[in-house]
């Protein structure tokens, strides 16, 4: 019997997912199977942000409780933060470009937009940080699969969307991207471009092999991020944002590309704005990759000691 992987029913789940299932026949020598599951965020139209944190991943994780799938493929940044009892994250694999892009009408990029013009975009996050930008575009809240937004662009109902680069390198469209915007103007989500790949704790053998799958700096990128937004969360829905990086040579690189050992240096950025991108918080830090969760409790600590608190509307 072939091993069931569940994914939701995107083309980018779905892209994302036959990675992982090939990964995983390799490493196993086991066929795998894809069993595709309609999720909330799926079926529903209305803003994720109303939909609340899970919306993509809950039907998949209760078809893995109930032993219908054997593992499922998350995108990272869409779990909720939270530990689920009985599941576990046995691999991050090797992270894509974690920057988020833009996809703009005529080659052009964020500088050249004209006056006006409509850049659409769901998240918080990138709506408070193209506010703070002082450009004078107008934004679009749209939402919708990542194919669905770019036809957008297509069709000329918008001048551009920003997405995650990721998604967009996955779906295999990554040369309709007209500038990957820099982490210092747009930082991306916590997680982004990280794949998670979870099974029942109890399923030894299958935890086993996706232990092979597993990227030790991308795990190590994740965990700081992940431990700064859990820090900030405490009841918000603000925007914010990390990216941590590995420091090699003295230089900070994205973690898609090298490996580094438990010694190496982490780079960690974090920010959270108003929605309305009038008041900003952008603070870093380093620590050391055995560390990861430490650092980014630390510097959500810093962000709330500098005032984050305020717009996130946590008591301290
Ligand atoms: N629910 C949105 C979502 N979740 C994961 C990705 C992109 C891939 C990734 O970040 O791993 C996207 C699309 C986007 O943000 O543009």
């Amino acid at each position: 019997m072939s091993i069931r992987l569940g994914t939701r029913a995107s083309a980018l789940a779905v892209a994302q997912s036959r990675m992982v299932a090939d990964a995983l026949s390799r490493a196993s020598g086991e066929s795998v199977e894809l069993v595709e599951i309609s999720t909330a965020g799926d079926r529903s139209t209305a803003p994720v942000a109303q939909l609340g944190v899970g919306v993509f991943v809950s039907a998949l994780r209760d078809a893995l409780g109930a032993k219908e799938i054997d593992l499922a493929v998350h995108s990272y940044k869409d779990l909720p933060t939270a530990p689920v009892d009985g599941l576990v994250i046995a691999a991050t694999p090797q992270r894509e470009d974690p920057r988020d892009a833009l996809v703009a009408r005529d080659g052009l990029t964020l500088a050249e937009l004209p006056p006006g013009a409509r850049v659409g975009t769901g998240a918080v996050r990138r709506l408070a940080q193209l506010h703070a930008l002082g450009l004078p575009i107008e934004t679009v809240p749209i939402r919708g699969n990542v194919d669905s937004r770019l036809r957008r662009v297509a069709s000329g109902e918008l001048d551009a969307v920003v997405v995650a680069y990721a998604g967009v390198v996955r779906l295999g469209r990554a040369d309709e991207v007209t500038e990957i915007l820099d982490p210092r103007q747009m930082l991306p989500a916590p997680a982004q471009g990280v794949l998670a790949v979870e099974c029942r704790v109890d399923d030894h053998d299958l935890y086993d092999a996706l232990r092979a799958l597993d990227h030790v700096p991308t795990r190590a990128a994740v965990d700081a991020e992940r431990a700064l937004l859990a820090t900030l969360e405490a009841g918000c829905s603000a925007p914010v944002a990390g990216l941590a990086e590995i420091v090699e040579h003295g230089a900070a690189v994205t973690v898609h590309a090298p490996a580094a050992d438990k010694d190496g240096e982490i780079y960690l950025r974090g920010a959270v704005l108003s929605p309305d991108g009038r008041v900003a918080f952008r603070l870093s830090r380093t620590g050391t990759l055995a560390d990861a969760s430490t650092l980014g409790r630390l510097l959500a600590d810093e962000l709330l000691d500098a005032g984050a608190n305020e717009v996130l509307g946590v008591q301290q």
